[in-house]
C-alpha cells in the first residue's frame, strides 16, 4: 500500500489506452472532415447559386450520399469511443475489486463497508456516465476544430471575431462550471454519509424495530439532514450547469447577429456570412452537448479522486496461491506489540505500513545478526506501551499442539489471534516460521496455513478443499454428521444448500467449511460459546481429539474452564500480556477460572 499521487482521468486514459484512443481520434477526424464536406457542399451547391432552379437531381443525390456518409462515420466514431469507455470502466471495476481483496484487513476495517460500497457503486457509475457522454465532448471539440479550419479558409478576419466571441462565451461558461465542480465534490462527500445511513438502517433493522425513538433520531437527524444537504447541493450544482448551458446556447444565437453586422462592416459577402451562420447553427448542438458533457467528466474526476483516496493495495493481477512449506515445525512470536490505529484519518494504513516495515526490518536484521540471535528475527523494542493492546508477547507454537487461550474480555485474545494468523502485522516485534521472518513479501503465503473461525465469521456457500482443489467428499460427509448438520444441510456440487441457520449451527457450518479446507492450523475464537452444553461437550471431548488425530495444530480461544484438561498447553492473556500456565496454575484455572482472570 502506498499513498499515491492523484492521477487525472485523461492522464490515466492516455497512459493506458493511447493506441485505441488515437484510433478514436482518427475516426472523429474523419467524421469532422465529412461534416465540413457537407457544409462546403451546401455552401457551394446551394448557397452560392444565384437561383434555386440550377439545382439538379444529381447534386441532391450527392448531398444524400454525403448525409449517409456522415451518419455512418458519426456512428462508427461514437461506437469506438463508447466501447473504449466501457472497456476502461470494466478494467477499473475489476482492478478495484482485486485491490480490495489484496488490501490489508486493518485498512479495510478502517475504511468501512459504506465507503467501499459507495466507491464500488456510485464512483464507478459516475465514471461510466462520463464515458457515455465523452463521445459528445470529443466529437464537439474535433468538429469545432475542423469546421474552424474551413471557416478560416473562407474568411480569416470573420473567423477570428467569431472565435473571440465563442472563446468569451466558453470562458464565462467555465467560470460557472467551476462552481459545478465544487458542488460535485461536496455531493460525493454527502454520498458517503448517505451510504453510512443506509448501512445503519439495514444492519440495525432489529434494533430500530425495537426502538422507534432511535429510528426517528436516525431518520431525522442523520438521514434527512444528509438527504436535504444532497438536495440543496445538487440543485446548486445543476443550476450552475444549466446557467452555463443556457449562456452558451444564447450567446451562440447572438453570434449570428454579430456575424452579419461584422460582415456588413468589413464588406464580406452575404454568401460567406450565411455559411458562417449556418455553420454556427450546425455546430450549436454538438458544441452545447460538449459543454454539457464536461461536468460529467468532472464528476468522474471526483469519483476517481475518491477511489484513489481509499489507498488500496497496488493492483496485482495474480493471487498468491503458493503456500508456505507444509513441513513447518514452529511458529514464533517474539516481543510482539500491537496498537490499533483509532484516528479518523487514513493513518491506519500508515500504521500498517509501519507494521510491515517492522517485520521487514526484523527480517533484514535477522539475516544480518543471525550469528548473534541464533536465527531469531531482531525485534524492535517499544518501551512505551501506552495504547498497546498486545505487550511484548512471546509465544512458540509447535506443530500438532492443542493450545487453549483464556483471558478476560478485552484482554487482547482476538487481537493475538489476528497477529498469529498474519491478518494483522505487529506494530513492533516479529513473527517467524521455522526461524524465517514473516514479512510483507511472504505474509500472504504464510496466512494460507490457517483456517480460522472468528466471532463475526462470514459463511461462503462454496466448499473448497486442500489448496483450492475439490473438497474430500468422504471427509465432508463424515463431518456433516459429526457436526450434527446432516438434517439441515446438503452439499451438491460443493455448494452448501443453505446458510439460513441458527447462530450455533452457523458456527458448526463454519467448522465444516474449515475442515474441508484441510489446512494445517485451525484457529477457533470462542467457537464453543454459541454451542449448547451437550454439543460443547462433544466438541471438547470428541471433535478436538479427532482434529488432533487429523494432524492439525489447534489454537482455541475458550472460556470453558470445565474442559481445560483437553489442552496440551494453556495460555492466559492478561491486559495484553501473554503467560503460559504451568501444571499447578492449570489446575487452579480449571477449578476457578474467575480468580485466574482477575
Ligand atoms: N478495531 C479496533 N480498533 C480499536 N481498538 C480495538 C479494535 N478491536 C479491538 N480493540 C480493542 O482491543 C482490545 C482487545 O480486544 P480483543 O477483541 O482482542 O479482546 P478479546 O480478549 O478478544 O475480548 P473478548 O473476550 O471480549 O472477545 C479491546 O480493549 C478493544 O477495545
Amino acid at each position: 500500500m502506498s499513498s499515491r499521487a492523484s492521477v487525472s482521468l485523461h492522464h490515466m486514459i492516455w497512459a493506458q489506452y493511447r493506441l485505441p484512443f488515437l484510433k478514436v481520434i482518427l475516426l472523429n477526424l474523419i467524421n469532422a472532415a465529412v461534416s465540413v464536406g457537407i457544409i462546403a457542399y451546401i455552401n457551394q451547391t446551394f448557397i452560392s447559386q444565384p437561383v434555386f432552379n440550377t439545382l439538379s437531381w444529381s447534386s441532391l443525390g450527392q448531398f444524400a450520399l454525403l448525409v449517409l456518409l456522415l451518419l455512418v462515420t458519426t456512428f462508427v466514431s461514437q461506437y469506438a469511443l463508447t466501447r473504449l469507455g466501457h472497456k476502461f470502466v470494466y478494467e477499473l471495476r475489476t482492478k478495484l475489486v482485486k485491490q480490495i481483496i489484496d488490501t490489508t484487513v486493518p485498512q479495510i476495517d478502517h475504511l468501512g463497508s459504506a465507503r467501499l460500497l459507495a466507491s464500488l457503486s456510485s464512483d464507478i457509475q459516475s465514471i461510466t456516465v462520463a464515458f457515455v457522454r465523452m463521445p459528445e465532448l470529443v466529437q464537439g471539440v474535433i468538429l469545432s476544430v475542423g469546421v474552424g479550419l474551413y471557416l478560416g479558409w473562407l474568411s480569416l478576419p470573420l473567423l477570428l471575431i467569431v472565435m473571440f466571441w465563442i472563446a468569451m462565451t466558453i470562458w464565462i461558461s467555465t467560470l460557472l462550471v467551476k462552481h459545478v465542480y465544487t458542488h460535485l465534490t461536496k455531493l460525493r462527500e454527502i454520498n458517503d454519509a448517505l451510504y453510512q445511513d443506509y448501512q445503519s438502517i439495514i444492519e440495525g433493522r432489529k434494533e430500530l424495530a425495537l426502538n422507534q425513538h432511535r429510528a426517528q433520531k436516525l431518520y431525522t437527524d442523520d438521514f434527512l439532514a444528509h438527504a436535504k444537504s444532497y438536495e440543496k447541493t445538487v440543485t446548486k450544482s445543476d443550476t450552475f450547469h444549466l446557467s452555463a448551458v443556457n449562456w452558451s446556447n444564447i450567446m451562440m444565437f447572438a453570434s449570428i447577429g454579430v456575424i452579419f453586422a461584422i460582415s456588413n462592416y468589413l464588406g464580406i459577402s452575404m454568401g460567406i456570412a450565411t455559411t458562417f451562420s449556418l455553420t454556427i447553427l450546425f455546430m450549436q448542438s454538438p458544441l452545447l452537448h460538449a459543454v454539457g458533457a464536461y461536468p460529467t467528466l468532472q464528476t468522474a474526476q471526483v469519483a476517481l479522486d475518491k477511489i484513489q483516496s481509499l489507498e488500496l493495495a497496488e493492483y496485482q493481477p495474480l493471487f498468491r496461491t503458493d503456500n508456505t512449506s507444509q513441513h513447518w515445525q514452529t511458529i514464533s512470536l517474539t516481543d510482539v506489540n500491537y496498537r490499533y490505529n483509532v484516528s479518523n484519518n487514513s493513518v491506519s494504513n500508515a500504521s500498517d505500513n509501519a507494521s510491515d516495515n517492522a517485520s521487514d526490518n526484523a527480517s533484514n536484521s535477522s539475516v544480518s545478526n543471525s550469528n548473534d540471535t541464533g536465527a531469531q528475527a531482531l525485534i524492535a523494542k517499544d518501551s512505551d506501551h501506552s495504547g498497546n493492546i498486545l505487550k511484548d508477547v512471546n509465544l512458540t507454537l509447535r506443530r500438532g499442539d492443542v493450545v487453549f487461550l483464556i483471558g478476560a474480555n478485552g484482554s487482547g485474545k482476538s487481537t493475538l489471534a489476528k497477529i498469529i494468523t498474519g491478518i494483522f502485522t505487529p506494530t513492533t516485534g516479529a513473527v517467524t516460521i521455522d526461524k524465517q521472518p514473516v514479512n510483507s513479501q511472504n505474509n500472504a503465503d504464510y496466512r494460507q496455513l490457517y483456517s480460522a473461525i472468528f466471532s463475526d465469521q462470514h459463511i461462503f456457500k462454496q466448499l473448497i478443499g486442500r489448496q483450492g482443489r475439490q473438497p474430500d467428499k468422504a471427509l465432508v460427509n463424515a463431518w456433516l454428521h459429526k457436526l450434527d448438520l446432516q438434517d439441515k444441510i446438503s452439499v451438491a456440487d460443493n455448494q452448501l444448500s443453505t446458510d439460513k441457520l441458527s447462530q450455533g449451527q452457523r458456527k458448526r457450518l463454519a467448522m465444516l467449511i474449515a475442515v474441508a479446507e484441510q489446512k494445517d492450523i485451525l484457529l477457533l475464537d470462542e467457537w464453543a460459546a454459541d454451542q449448547d452444553p451437550a454439543f460443547r461437550r462433544v466438541f471438547y471431548q470428541t471433535l478436538i481429539p479427532e482434529l488432533k488425530a487429523l494432524g492439525k495444530t489447534l489454537f482455541i480461544i475458550s472460556h470453558d474452564d470445565g474442559y481445560f484438561e483437553h489442552a496440551d498447553r494453556l495460555l492466559l492473556m492478561k491486559e495484553g500480556r501473554l503467560i503460559e500456565l504451568n501444571a499447578e496454575e492449570r489446575q487452579r484455572a480449571s477449578k476457578d477460572a474467575i480468580a485466574m482472570l482477575a
